[in-house]
């Protein structure tokens, strides 16, 4: 199998801390790959390291199936970034913008036409950047990062700070690359709801530490069901039910249960009733990508 990016044991320490931890990740050709994980896992760290903009420790990194170390250069001509908030010239207008970076780069004024038109920002390209939401700005990063006809883009948090419509465009932005541009994505997100509708592979990092990476079917997979109880006394319900061997935890005035027959539902709020407690609620719950995703990470924390 042929991959964009591999890394084999990636680590990078600061101190005495170890930021990315043995690192082993795998994105394939036309992948929007969502890299996920809290604040301070290692995320950007990593991503500086795919970028050669920062030395590992230890680990290789191939991009292209080429040693990073190696061929610097002719990988980077391939590969798109933003990783941090990009800064313009306000005062001059999105395509002026381009253009200082156009010559730069020696591509055609074409390509400066057709980013803007990726990005959806064609009927403002001649608008000063300075009065550009946040959102418009980020999508002005990413036409810059494309200019050169990147076969990876690599996106560091591009949806941090902006609001729900923001978040959308840069969403549908992405979505379209690997099929109309037959691009590879990877995409890094502290938020799972940000980018589970576009990605096709996760890869979750907790503590510098890659404690999950499959496809974002494979991760639904882990979802579970949990009947919930809301009783009047959850305290008094939770050593009931634990004196008789069921597990049950007890939160936010609500008793969660692992999935359970029907059956044994109808035994424990029997057992409950005949104890003296009262039933207000029986439900059940299928937990969202969001939930496996925090649970993941609270596990390894
Ligand atoms: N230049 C640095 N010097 C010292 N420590 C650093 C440096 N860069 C990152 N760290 C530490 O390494 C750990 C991982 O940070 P990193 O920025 O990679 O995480 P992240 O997942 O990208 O989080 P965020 O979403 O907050 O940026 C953190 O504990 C951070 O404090």
């Amino acid at each position: 199998m042929e991959y964009v990016i591999k890394t084999e044991g990636l680590t990078k320490k600061f101190g005495k801390e170890t930021a990315v931890d043995r690192l082993d990740m795998k994105i394939r050709k036309g992948e929007i790959y969502g890299f996920l994980g809290p604040n301070g896992a290692g995320k950007s760290t990593t991503i500086r390291m795919l970028l050669g903009l920062m030395k590992p420790d230890s680990g290789m990194v191939r991009v292209f199936n080429k040693d990073l170390k190696k061929e610097r250069i002719h990988i980077l001509k391939r590969v798109g970034s933003l990783v941090e908030n990009p800064s313009y010239y306000p005062h001059l207008t999105a395509y002026e913008n381009l253009e200082a970076l156009r010559k730069i780069l020696r591509v055609s004024e074409a390509r400066i036409h057709e980013v803007l038109e990726i990005v959806r920002l064609s009927d403002v390209a001649h608008k000063k950047v300075k009065g550009f939401s946040l959102g418009m700005k980020q999508r002005l990063g990413i036409a810059v990062s494309m200019l050169h006809q990147p076969e990876l883009l690599i996106l560091d948090e591009p949806t941090n700070g902006l609001d729900p419509s923001g978040i959308i465009e840069i969403r549908n932005l992405i979505q379209r690359l690997p099929e109309e541009y037959g691009m590879t994505i990877l995409i890094s997100s502290h938020l799972l709801s940000e980018i589970d509708q576009i990605a096709t592979t996760v890869g979750v990092i907790s503590k510098g530490k890659m404690i999950f990476q499959d496809s974002i079917h494979a991760m639904r997979k882990h979802s579970r069901q949990t009947i919930i109880l809301k009783v009047n006394d959850g305290k008094r319900a939770e050593h009931i039910l634990q004196g008789k061997g069921i597990y049950a935890n007890y939160q936010d005035s609500m008793l969660l249960l692992s999935k359970l027959s029907d059956q044994k539902v109808a035994e424990i709020v029997r057992m409950l009733v005949q104890n003296g407690l009262a039933i207000y609620r029986v439900e059940e719950k299928q937990s969202s990508l969001e939930d496996i995703f925090l649970q993941m990470t609270r596990e390894e924390a």
